[in-house]
């Protein structure tokens, strides 16, 4: 069966046709930006300069911070309409709004301009701490502890004039992947991880062709799609990273919410749960043109700091079991409340065997994918990705590049793929080291003469053992 879109937003749904299937009549379609308009670069940076002042002036309030996300202001106007490229428009907004609450503080318009200086008023913090004005919005945003923005997730496909796929220029900027659910291999050849296909065909499968079934031929199949998945394995893996892509190829209309484990408990009695429960019921908002039950995704990282197996109550763990307890409790009964058209989970645990079992019963967490240490073909993978940008750009002096890239495979038995990822810095630093000692800084010369040898590599790879083996002592 091939879904068709059948709302407006076409070129949205013409990506993600199984994420609607709602019968709202079509919106006339946007023209096409002109090559003019196509310049997303310029825009990424100015957003990404934006977030750093919007946090400098969340936090500290500075003048400094103030002007400084005026310029930036600025130039987003001077480039509008680029803006309708964004997949992030909703950072303008929450500049804008930040603009409007440096009014409200009584900011005239020389300092918002920057013609003229002044710090915020004393306490404004304190003062603007409303959930719904607009400083309250953005310090839930940027700073409500535990819940932090998506990772951005590298792009890693090398265009031929050196930028990025996404036309960023390379920056650290989250491309979403864009796969049709129906379509395995643009699933599968769209995430950046060595050594997962046969993950990837699995949940393909499991997931993704049910969650773009209609409900109705899932009702006649005596069907019901999963409501979470568990990723679970060995530290540096992926896990993580792979519950990012997926959920963003899951919610390509709405951020998705990454809950740090660990974060969520170190509040007092009664607001973890309330925490976990606002997770659920306050996703951020659908990005412009998406109908608001866009679907939601959660990512909870370090899963079993939230969902350790209950039995506090007994009083043997004393009162931090029984605030455990509710907390997994209150877990149960938001998963429980999914609706996966409109909100799915995912989690990531390096200790699967330490989360309720209740949790992972089928209809909840009924994914479990264990995510283990790379074999020898996977590791030649992970090496070819984080070689790729170096090989893309000449900056290897290598002979035989695949026969380098075998050995490397063979020589880091045992080692995860962050520890690849590790080598390959490593090398790459030995590199710059090397003409630096010998030239300096000078731009020019570095940019003229560093490469990586193979050398590089296998000290690398030496260096990373021995601080393996030294780790485990
Ligand atoms: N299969 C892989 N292919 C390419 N890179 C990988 C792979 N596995 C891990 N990495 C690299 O290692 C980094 C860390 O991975 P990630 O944080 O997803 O691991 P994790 O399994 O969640 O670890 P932890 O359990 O410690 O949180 C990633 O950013 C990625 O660059």
């Amino acid at each position: 069966f091939a879904l068709t879109p059948t709302c407006g937003n076409s070129h949205r749904k013409a990506r993600y046709p199984y994420l609607y299937s709602d019968p709202t009549p079509p919106t006339p379609p946007t023209p096409p930006p002109t090559a003019q308009q196509q310049t997303p670069v310029s825009i990424y940076r100015i957003l990404k300069e934006l977030e750093t002042h919007l946090d400098k002036y969340i936090t500290r309030g500075t003048k400094a911070s103030i002007t400084g996300a005026l310029k930036c202001l600025e130039d987003i106007k001077k480039e509008e309409a680029d803006l309708q490229l964004l997949s992030f428009g909703k950072k303008t907004e929450y500049y804008a709004q930040g603009v409007r609450a440096c009014k409200r503080a009584g900011l005239d318009d020389d300092v918002l301009s920057g013609k003229k200086s002044q710090s915020l008023p004393v306490n404004y913090r304190e003062d603007h701490t409303d959930k719904n004005d607009d400083f309250g919005k953005m310090r839930n945003k940027y700073v409500q502890p535990g819940i932090r923005q998506a990772p951005k997730a590298p792009n890693t496909n090398v265009g031929a004039d050196g930028s990025g796929d996404d036309g960023s220029g390379g920056d650290d900027v989250a491309t979403r992947p864009e796969p049709s659910l129906l379509l395995q291999s643009s699933f599968t050849d769209s995430i950046p991880l060595g050594g997962i296909k046969p993950i990837l065909q699995s949940l393909h499968r499991r997931l993704l062709i049910p969650l773009s079934t209609p409900p109705q031929l899932m009702r006649e199949l005596g069907m019901s799609p999963c409501k979470g998945v568990l990723f679970y394995g060995p530290s540096g893996c992926g896990k993580t990273r792979l519950a990012t892509y997926l959920a963003s190829t899951l919610s390509p209309g709405r951020e998705i919410t990454v809950v740090n484990g660990p974060e969520i408990m170190k509040k007092f009695v009664g607001e973890s749960e309330e925490l976990v429960r606002q997770i659920f019921t306050d996703p951020p908002p659908p990005e412009d043109g998406f109908p608001d039950d866009t679907r939601h995704v959660i990512v909870f990282d370090e899963f079993d700091a939230i969902a350790r197996v209950r039995g506090g109550q007994d009083g043997k763990q004393g009162d931090a079991g029984v605030a455990r307890d509710s907390v997994v409790n209150q877990l149960l009964s938001m998963i429980d409340g999914v609706d996966t058209r409109n909100t799915f989970v995912l989690a990531c645990t390096n200790r699967r065997e330490l989360i309720d079992r209740a949790l992972l019963r089928p209809g909840r967490f009924e994914i479990q994918i264990e995510i283990k240490l790379p074999e020898e073909d996977a590791r030649r993978e992970i090496f070819e990705i984080h070689t790729k940008s170096m090989k893309h750009f000449g900056r290897i002096e290598s002979s035989d590049f695949s026969g380098l890239l075998a050995k490397l495979a063979k020589d880091s038995d045992g080692m995860s793929g962050a520890e690849i990822e590790g080598i390959c810095r490593s090398a790459a630093s030995r590199a710059l080291e090397r003409v630096v000692l010998e030239h300096g800084d000078n731009e020019a010369l570095l940019l003229k003469l560093v490469k990586v040898k193979e050398s590089d590599f296998l000290e690398g790879v030496v260096e990373m053992k021995e601080s393996t083996d030294a780790s485990k002592m």
